[in-house]
């Protein structure tokens, strides 16, 4: 194995709190660093800083908490890349490795075991022009797509992105968040329900459990 090095913010374990395996205890790599500033995001400070990892070292330490699943998140992982080496390492390792990643970069790359869950950028995070629509194609039924909506307006472009390029036919979850104390849970529940829409509703399972902080 090579032994590249990460710029990483946090690497903590604590229970998925998002898309498919949401519940699952998983261990995080949060990798530093973001092209995209979405005004609702709530790892600003993954933007900078962290330490600067060897790989042995970053598969050291996830290897410490003895886990199942792996989650590579950030910051922008994709941004950096010495990811796509350390996707297929933890692939390599045995693990069930998902990658969350806004799509703003190529996805070509990423190991084919790796679950990617892409999230296409609403009107209303101020990022919409940085979607990379040409990704869709690569994605596979292992994979999801996820949309982070902040108001009606955000939902009805998110309504027509899934019919305009098929999106659930083309992953296995589409999933509608909405955005943490921005946009009730309970209306957004309720348009899916109302438009009887193939999306799986999803709220972040670790800010009811623990509050919008990090290491959880
Ligand atoms: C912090 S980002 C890191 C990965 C990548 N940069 C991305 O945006 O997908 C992980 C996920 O958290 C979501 N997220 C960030 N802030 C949020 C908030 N306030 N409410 C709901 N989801 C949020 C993002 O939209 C993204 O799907
Ligand atoms: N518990 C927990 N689950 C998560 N799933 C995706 C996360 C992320 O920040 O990408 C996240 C996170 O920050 N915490
Ligand atoms: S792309 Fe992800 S990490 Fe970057 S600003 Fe948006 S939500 Fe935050
Ligand atoms: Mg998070």
């Amino acid at each position: 194995m090579s032994d590249a090095s990460l710029r990483i913010t946090e690497i903590f374990y604590s229970l998925q709190g998002e898309a498919r395996t949401i519940g699952l205890p998983t261990v995080f790599v949060r990798l530093t660093g973001c092209p995209l500033r979405c005004g609702y995001c709530d790892s600003e400070y993954a933007f900078y800083g962290g330490e600067r990892m060897l790989l042995t070292d970053i598969l050291a330490a996830v290897a410490n908490f003895n886990p199942r699943y792996i989650c590579v998140t950030g910051g922008e992982p994709l941004a950096q890349p010495n990811c796509l080496p350390l996707l297929s390492a933890l692939c390599d390792a045995g693990y069930s490795v998902s990658l969350e990643t806004s799509g703003a970069m190529d996805i070509a790359g990423v190991d084919a075991r790796v679950s990617t869950v892409m999230d296409l950028k609403s009107p209303s995070s101020g990022e919409v022009s940085k979607n990379r629509y040409e990704n869709i194609p690569l994605l596979a039924k292992k994979d999801q797509l996820k949309f982070v909506l902040g108001s009606r307006e955000d939902y009805d472009w998110a309504k027509f992105k899934l019919d305009e390029f098929g999106l659930a036919q083309q992953v296995g979850d589409v999933l509608f968040s909405p955005v943490h104390g921005e946009l009730a849970e309970r209306d957004l529940a309720d348009w899916i329900v109302e438009d009887n829409l193939p999306v799986r509703f999803q709220m972040q399972l670790h800010k009811l459990l623990w509050g919008d902080k990090p290491g959880v």
